[in-house]
């Protein structure tokens, strides 16, 4: 192993976006594309990292900087020192790295091949492609912090200077990524529920697994920044913590997911549900199921109980399919004064493949995603309040959820509740993936889906939680 993969695999194990938590990546690198830098003794890669510790093998996107003296202010940042007697800097928190991904985009710059090949695509209208007000020097660009799947670069100017988020996608799979094709298509559409978007990058890499021996996608995606807004999620913490009701908001959320998935089936196609869908879709909850029984001991003694929730579910008439979210729970939607609900990460679910996500689906994923969400709105100020009544929020969560659903069946005119069999199943499905996203991510956190499980189970219906062992 060279000394670039000693350092990183050792470094990648305590990343966030890491999805092998506990277990010793086998690095091998599939090439890398390269950058300009503006500054003397300071290069710009982004390596193609296939982790072939993971079942199945997961390719990841490791931008980093090779400095030949330290970078000031930057120690926590160093992942470490190479043969070449470089120092090796995690990119997106390097100001060389930055400034060249986002010059990269708005100039539709070509990358500097090695085995990969990168280009740039900007949105923007052809006036301002060379706007130098975006990729001006003088912005600061600062990583977004806290729990993502992937890393965002934010970049904030002053005065009349543009502000901009750049996320780059941590782990790449062939195939269009919905974040960029939904996000951008609503955008220009002229929806007001989608930020603006700016530009992507497109990547090609060796690909042994496909006939042509290469695979192709996108590699980020640059969009307008929203200042000084909170989260949907953050929101309804605060509201959950002080007691006060959320159902208004919930209903204009609704309200915005309902307007959003008409806009996704007048842009994308649309088709009823055929046979084969319904195998496809029926397949991956088995598949999840599997993956949790694996992963997560809890869920064996439901099992049967799940199955028998799919197989009802497989008995129902299906609604027809279009695209949507794919991941949508309150953490995806930021709350803009003067413009409402305005709906982030349509990339869908991480740790699902890309050639399921990129596909016609059910709405009701996306409605039973915020329904199991309100439903950690609970869990979670439990676990921080302990001191608040479990049957305060029990109905602050039951009001949030009813209202949600009032507001979207008001707005698209779909009577979500005659498909309860078939939401039920979905919001299943999505408390599964959860005990497993929150099992390899944030073990701490992974009773809350999993008493999700067993009040859906013993239930059979929702929305109505109920105590478990004390607890939501
Ligand atoms: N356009 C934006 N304006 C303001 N904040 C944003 C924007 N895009 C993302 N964010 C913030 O970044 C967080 C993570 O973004 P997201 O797209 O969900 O990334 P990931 O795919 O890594 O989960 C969001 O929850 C939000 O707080
Ligand atoms: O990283 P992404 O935003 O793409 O989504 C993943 O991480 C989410 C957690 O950050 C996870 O969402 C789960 O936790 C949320 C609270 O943090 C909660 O609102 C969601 O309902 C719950 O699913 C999401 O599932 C995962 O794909």
């Amino acid at each position: 192993m060279d000394s670039t993969m000693a350092c990183l695999t050792d470094w990648m194990t305590r990343q966030r976006w890491y999805g092998g938590k506990g277990r010793v990546p086998q690095l091998r690198r599939l090439g890398a594309w390269g950058l300009p830098s503006d500054t003397e003794g300071v290069r710009v890669r982004t390596l193609l990292l296939m982790d072939d510790a993971a079942r199945p093998a997961t390719l990841y996107q490791v931008p980093v900087t090779l400095r030949q003296s330290l970078l000031p202010g930057g120690g926590h940042r160093l992942i470490g020192r190479i043969d070449s007697g470089e120092y090796v800097y995690d990119g997106p928190h390097d100001p060389v790295y930055a400034r060249a991904l986002l010059r990269m985009i708005v100039g539709e710059q070509t990358a500097i091949p090695d085995a990969v090949n990168a280009v740039g695509h900007s949105s923007l209208p052809a006036a301002r492609a060379d706007n130098p007000r975006l990729d001006d020097a003088s912005m600061t660009a600062t990583v977004l912090s806290g729990e993502q799947s992937n890393t965002s670069i934010i970049y904030e100017g002053t005065g009349d200077r543009a502000s901009v988020i750049c996320k780059v996608f941590r782990q790449l799979h062939h195939g269009e990524n919905p974040d960029v094709t939904l996000q951008t298509a609503l955008a220009e559409s002229g929806s007001p529920h989608v930020p603006r978007s700016i530009g992507h990058i497109t990547g090609e890499w060796d690909d042994v697994g496909r006939s042509s021996g290469r695979a192709s996608g996108h590699l980020a995606f640059a969009q307008e920044f929203l200042p000084g807004v909170q989260d949907a999620w953050r929101v309804a913490l605060d509201a959950a913590a002080s007691g006060d009701d959320f159902s208004d908001q919930a209903h204009d959320l609704g309200v915005a997911t309902a307007v959003v998935h008409s806009s996704l089936s007048h842009l994308f196609p649309t088709r009823p549900s055929s046979p084969g869908d319904m195998v496809a879709v029926t397949m991956s909850w088995y598949q999840r199921l599997a993956i949790a029984l694996a992963e997560v001991p809890e869920i064996a003694a439901h099992r049967s109980e799940i199955e028998a929730v799919f197989e009802a579910a497989q008995a129902v008439p299906w609604p027809s399919m279009q695209r949507i979210h794919g991941d949508f729970h309150l953490g995806q939607v930021l709350q803009v004064p003067g413009r409402g609900w305005v709906l982030l990460d349509f990339e869908g679910e991480p740790m699902r493949p890309m050639n399921e996500r990129d596909q016609p689906d059910l709405v009701l994923r996306d409605i039973a995603g915020m329904l199991r969400s309100f439903d950690y709105v609970a869990g979670s100020t439990k676990a921080d309040h302990p001191e608040r009544r479990v049957s305060d929020l029990k109905a602050w969560s039951h009001d949030a959820r009813r209202a949600f659903v009032d507001g979207y069946i008001a707005a698209s005119g779909n009577d979500l509740r005659e498909h309860r069999q078939l939401l039920d199943a979905f919001e299943l499905d999505k408390a599964i993936y959860e005990a497993v996203y929150e099992t390899r991510n944030r073990p701490t956190w992974a009773p809350i889906p999993l008493i999700a499980i067993e009040r859906l189970l013993s239930r059979g219906r929702m929305p109505k939680p109920v105590e478990v062992g004390g607890r939501l």
